[in-house]
Parts: C-alpha cells; structure tokens; sequence
C-alpha cells in the first residue's frame, strides 16, 4: 500500500480526496492535515466519510509526521504549499499539490496575478504539469506535479487540440466558463451562502481572474475569460470561442478532438453539448466543438466536475501515475446521473 498524507485534507477538496481514497485499491490516506480544524476526528468534519477513515484526527502539519509517508497530496489555499514543498520533496515524498503555487512557470506571472512575489521560485522547474491527457510521460517520472486549475482544465480539454491543429487563431481566444458553488471552498463567505446563489447567475472576476494565465501558458494563447457562478453545488461549464484559421466543415472540429482522445480513459467527446451532471462526482470530461461557417468561429466546450477532474480526481489520476499504478485506480469515468 501506498501511504499518503492528505494537506488541506478538512477542506472540500480533502473531503473529495478521503471519498475517492476509501475505495482505492492502492492508496491509503494515512495522515491527515488541517489548520483550524485540527484536533477533530476527520467523522466530525466530513459527515460523508465512513470508518475507519472518520475515525482518525485531523492534524497541524508537522514534517516529522511524514515520516514513512509516500506521497503528498496538498489541497491548501494559495501560498500554502510554496512555504513547504522544498522540505516535503527533500524527504523523499512525492507531492501533488493543487493550489496554484507550482502552476506558473514564470515567478513574475506568478507575482502579477496572485498579487505577491513567489517564496520559492527555484522549485518551479521541479514541477510538472498535472492534466495527464497532455503531460503522462512527464508525471509518470516526476516527483512533483502542479495540478491544473479546475476552470483551466474544462478549457485546455476542449481547446488544446484544436489549437495544436492550427484549426483556430490562439489570439482570438473567448472562454465563458460556470462553476458551481464548491469551487469557491467551504470558508462561509456571503456571495455563496445560499440566499445569494439561489435563484441567480452572476460573472464575476471581469478581466483579472487568475486562471486566465494558466490557460494562456497552457494553449499558447491570448484568452477573454469570464468566470461565472452557477447555482449548483459541483460542475464546471467551459463554452470557449476562436476564430477559425480557415474554411472548413462543420464537424472537423470534432473529428480532431476524437482523434486526439480515442484512447483516454476520463475524456469523452460527446455529439451533444454536454452537461455538467454527466460528469458529477466522477473524473470524467466530456467535450465537444463545431465550426459555424456564418460567423467563422470554432465554438469548444467542455464539462467536469470542479471537485473531480477539477480537482481531486485529476490528483489522484496524477498521483497513480507517479507511483506506477494503474492510470484510472480508483476514479470513474461515468457521472451521478440524474
Ligand atoms: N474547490 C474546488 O473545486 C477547487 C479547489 N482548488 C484549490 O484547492 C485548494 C483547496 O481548495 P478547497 O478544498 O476548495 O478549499 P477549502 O477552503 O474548502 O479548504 C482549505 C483547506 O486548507 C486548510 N488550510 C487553510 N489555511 C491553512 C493554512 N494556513 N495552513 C494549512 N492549512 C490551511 C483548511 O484547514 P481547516 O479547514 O482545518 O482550517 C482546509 O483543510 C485551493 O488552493 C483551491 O483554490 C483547485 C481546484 C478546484
Ligand atoms: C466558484 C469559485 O469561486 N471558483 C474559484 C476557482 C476555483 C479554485 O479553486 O481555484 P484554483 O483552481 O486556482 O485553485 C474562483 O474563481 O476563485
């Protein structure tokens, strides 16, 4: 068995983290660590966990206690893991973390978007790139891997190809995305309690959200993104517009991202527009594109599940791979549907 230490593991990416780990075949979550829940039976912050899991306590990191520890799975907010992933890998660990600290190749990007100089920049290059589709060799050789983002991820899914094609003009880039409530954490704040949401759909981050550098790092590209919040609880909606680079028929985008993910077990390219619930609570993607000869745009989409490939699954597809475990131990492809 594996042994794990889950940082940020009182946290709802934790939480999805310890579900999917109850049923792996290979890695078990061992020690778990939190901050203000610290000292609670995991049973007491995460009601859906079932023993023996719910029965261990929630932690205050301490790099002693990893000793034994094979992997690191870290869910922490920004800023976090930069503090301590230096001694984390200079234990021995592998390390998956999720928060954006390791995503920017460039530290300036990193100090432009997130608004503070980055603490440890010369680990940058120790970092691999988390979305297996387009980095598995990488992470299967890598001691460290910066899971993407989950708005990214929608987004790079069902664009990637069809800029790697040359089908579409990288500089003309339009990504409308939707989240569901989850991807903003479990911290209380008023523009998520339910009165708020409920009922409403609401843009926000107008031309500043962050995750717009990791998608234009990712495609190449200059990207217009609008985040929006969805009243539902998981799901991510990413509808992405590029101006065609030529004349084509209708379903070439289409055929392209067939090609480009006949064998990956967690995409699927779908006829239909797809919808967030094919993918709830699972690793799945499901993406889809066409070229509107009346406009000259290529319209892309893609859905996940923000706390799936999102987020903890897409670790823990990372994480099989760095250990040489089978790529799909563990996840589902297959959505909670309805
Ligand atoms: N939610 C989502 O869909 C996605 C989230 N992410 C990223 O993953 C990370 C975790 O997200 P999420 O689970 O939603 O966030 P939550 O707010 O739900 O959880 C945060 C976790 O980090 C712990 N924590 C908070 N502050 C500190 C600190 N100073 N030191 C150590 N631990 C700390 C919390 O502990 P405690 O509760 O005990 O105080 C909790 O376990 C973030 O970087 C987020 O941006 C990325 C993709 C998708
Ligand atoms: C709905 C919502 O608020 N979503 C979050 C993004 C999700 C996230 O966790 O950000 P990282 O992927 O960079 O870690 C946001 O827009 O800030």
């Amino acid at each position: 068995m594996i042994r794990a230490a889950i940082l940020g593991a009182s946290g709802y990416v934790g939480g999805e983290l310890l579900r999917l780990l109850a049923r792996h075949p290979a890695i078990a979550a061992t020690r778990l660590f939190g901050d203000s829940k610290a000292g609670q039976k995991l049973g007491q912050v995460h009601p859906h966990i079932a023993v023996p899991l719910a029965d261990l306590t929630v932690e205050r990191f301490d790099l002693a206690a990893l000793d034994g520890i094979d992997l690191v799975l870290a869910a922490l907010p920004h800023g976090e893991s930069q503090k301590i992933a230096g001694a984390i890998l200079e234990k021995g660990c592998k390390l998956v973390d999720l928060g954006a600290d390791f995503r920017l190749h460039d530290p300036q990007d990193y100090a432009h978007w997130y608004g503070e100089p980055h603490q440890a920049p010369e680990l940058l290059g120790r970092f691999v790139t988390g979305i297996p589709e387009f980095h598995r060799d990488a992470i299967r050789s890598a001691q460290a891997v910066a899971a993407a983002g989950c708005y990214p991820t929608a987004t790079i899914l069902a664009l990637k190809p069809l800029v790697d094609a040359g089908l579409v003009d990288p500089a003309s880039i339009i990504v409308d995305a939707a989240s569901g409530v989850s991807g903003a954490g479990r911290g209380l704040k008023e523009g998520t309690s339910y009165n708020v949401v409920e009922g409403s759909f609401v843009a926000y981050g107008l031309l500043n959200h962050r995750h717009t550098a990791e998608m234009e790092q990712a495609l190449g590209a200059t990207i217009l993104f609008t985040p929006h919040l969805a009243p539902m609880t998981r799901g991510i909606l990413a509808t992405c517009y590029a101006t065609a680079t030529r004349d084509m028929g209708p379903d070439e985008p289409l055929s392209v991202l067939r090609s480009a993910y006949a064998d990956e077990p967690f995409v699927r390219v779908s006829n239909e527009p797809p919808a967030t619930k094919w993918v709830a609570g699972s690793n799945g993607a499901v993406v889809t594109a066409r070229y509107d000869p009346r406009t000259g745009r290529v319209v892309a989409l893609g859905a996940i599940d923000n706390l799936g490939k999102g987020a903890a699954g897409q670790m823990i597809q990372c994480a099989n791979l760095m250990t040489g475990l089978d790529e799909a131990a563990g996840l589902a492809a297959e959505g909670v549907f309805p």
